[in-house]
């Protein structure tokens, strides 16, 4: 693990590879109890002094599709820097008419269509059980932070995209996109976007206890439009270019903020929402749970975890 704390880690999606203009300090890969993240990870500092961390989630090249991200190992691994809160940025399709491609959103909920294969709880296959609170999957005092700055860059960026915030995003499984009867569906279950990578991110996010928003960049109407094609990934790709230079936009003024607000408003609680967030939902300590299990989850949870005994949880 290191030594130095990370205060914010980036993962980058489809399009967004690598950050411009920040001095880079040094690059990690560490090897987590569920292995190596998607990519080796650039921790860079901003003028304040201020560290953060870069992840790209597809790996550089994008090499790895969507239902084989190692999103535990992603998380684990920003979680070992010392990361606080996670701002994810995805490229998704748009399910309603206004939320036309080049649009940004910052969604509050999420539907669930992936099919199982991906392991999506860091208790999965342990000897300890634990039912994380979902409800709310995004951290409200960090959507609710990050929003008027995302405004604002889009503002004086003059390309005129607007930010829709509260909406719903539908993740499905992938890797091929949805028919035009899921399309359709999706719009009716009150979808409003769709992706096939904020899951199990956000949830895994959550057990780590990181504060965590997703940032979605509209490319395209996906496939419910009756008088349109359906979706390509050549779509996608055509306004991911234009999309991630925006994208960067919008991270240089987060960033350029995040001094001067960690100081005059008290961003360090939004960025810290959810320490303590799994207290009530571990299962209390029995003989039953292994210590290679317990040593493993003191990774993302030293809190509970660590220590020759490990600490009770809340009794239920
Ligand atoms: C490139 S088309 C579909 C692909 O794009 C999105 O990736 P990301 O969320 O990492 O930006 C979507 O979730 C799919 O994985
Ligand atoms: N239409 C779509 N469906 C799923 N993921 C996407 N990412 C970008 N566009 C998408």
């Amino acid at each position: 693990m290191s030594e130095e704390k990370v205060l914010i880690g980036i993962i980058g999606g489809s399009g967004l590879y690598a950050l411009d203009n920040l001095t880079v300090l040094r690059t990690v890969n560490p090897l987590t109890p569920w292995g190596h993240p998607s990519a080796p990870i650039t921790i860079a500092s901003l003028p304040s002094g201020t560290q953060i961390a870069f992840l790209a989630r597809h790996g550089h090249g994008h090499t790895i599709p969507p239902s084989s991200v190692p999103s535990r190992a992603n998380i684990a691994a920003l979680k070992s820097l010392g990361v606080a809160a996670i701002i994810s940025f995805s490229a998704v399709g748009s399910l309603r008419e206004e939320i036309s491609p080049g649009s940004f959103a910052i969604p509050s909920q999420i539907i669930d269509r992936t099919k199982g294969v991906r392991k999506s709880s860091f208790f999965e296959d342990t000897s300890v059980v634990a039912h994380a609170m979902f409800g709310d999957p995004f951290s409200s005092k960090l959507t609710g932070w990050l929003a008027p700055k995302v405004e604002k860059a889009l503002e004086e960026e003059g390309k005129g995209k607007k930010l829709f915030t509260d909406k719903t995003v539908v993740c499905m499984e992938g890797p091929a996109f949805s028919t035009r009867a899921e399309s359709v569906m999706y719009r009716q279950w009150g979808g409003d976007l769709i992706n096939m990578s904020v899951l199990p991110e956000a949830k895994l996010a959550r057990e780590a206890e990181l504060s965590y928003a997703l940032i979605c960049m509209a490319t395209d109407y996906d496939s419910w439009r009756p008088q349109s094609d359906a979706v390509t990934a050549h779509d996608v790709f055509q306004v991911l270019h234009d999309n991630s230079a925006t994208a960067k936009l919008v991270l240089s003024k987060i960033l350029d903020d995040l001094q001067a607000d960690l100081i005059a408003d008290g961003v360090k609680e939004s960025l810290l929402q959810e320490v303590g967030g799994m207290k009530f939902s571990i299962m209390p300590r029995s003989v039953k749970q292994k210590q290679e299990d317990r040593d493993k989850l003191a990774y993302i949870l030293p809190a509970y975890f660590s220590g020759e005994e490990g600490h009770d949880v809340a009794t239920h």
